[in-house]
């Protein structure tokens, strides 16, 4: 069961230019699907950086239960799983490597049971005999079934998916959708930054709405 993700007044300014983020608060329940939404430049990726360390707040804090989550990244990482907007994987490796990689550096390998949990999840998103085949020759729809069976794969309490629909087929993209249910369903917190659609919404807990940046914003 995944603790709560609390932010509290977030703030987040690059430079001398007008915060991104303004003063941002939001508890993020365990047992929730929340999807965050709002127009370009409204700062949901910057919000999913925050929430995944890659990024520093500037003012305010999120904590994961009790812990700050930027005191401790170590920690808190190890409770979660991330698809990034933009794809970040090494390509040298085939699909069913990299998988095999992130259950061992999460400790949830085991020689008895590691292979067919990698073999579940690739199956599930359905990427088929080109699991074997380099990263560096998928496609962006393969490299993004990819990414989501790797934040699956070691069973996270904590899903952080900016994007993930984006480049899938129409049956990935239900696949997706039930994995996130069943993940909610089970305890865990999935945020999901994405437009809204009709069957995202249907599974969807809570909206978050970013607003427009404005120039004085
Ligand atoms: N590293 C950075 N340095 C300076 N400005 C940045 C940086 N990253 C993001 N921004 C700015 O922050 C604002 C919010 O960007 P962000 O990518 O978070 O928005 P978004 O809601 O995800 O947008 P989109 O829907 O277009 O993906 C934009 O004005 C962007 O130019």
């Amino acid at each position: 069961m995944a603790d709560a993700l609390t932010a509290d007044a977030v703030t987040k300014r690059y430079g001398r230019q007008a915060p991104v983020l303004r003063d941002f608060s939001h508890r993020f329940a365990p047992g929730t699907l929340t999807v965050l939404t709002g127009p370009n430049g409204s700062g949901k990726t910057t919000l999913m950086r925050l929430l995944s360390v890659l990024a520093t707040p500037s003012e305010g804090t999120i904590r994961y239960g009790t812990q700050v989550i930027h005191d401790a990244p170590h920690r808190y990482l190890r409770h979660v799983g991330i698809v990034h907007a933009e794809a970040v994987l090494p390509e040298q490796l085939t699909a069913v490597e990299l998988l095999q990689w992130v259950m061992r550096s999460r400790g949830a390998w085991t020689d008895d049971t590691g292979a067919a949990t990698v073999c579940r999840w690739l199956d599930r998103v359905a990427l088929d005999e080109r699991r074997e085949q380099r990263i560096a020759t998928y496609s962006s729809g393969m490299v993004k079934k990819t990414q989501i069976a790797a934040a699956f794969v070691a069973a996270p309490d904590v899903l952080l998916m900016d994007e993930p629909l984006r480049s899938l087929d129409a049956h990935a993209r239900t696949a997706t959708l039930d994995a996130l249910t069943t993940f909610r369903d089970d305890g865990g917190l999935a945020i999901v930054a994405s437009h809204l659609t009709d069957d995202l919404l249907a599974r969807t807990d809570t909206h978050l709405e970013l607003a427009a940046p404005t120039p004085s914003a």
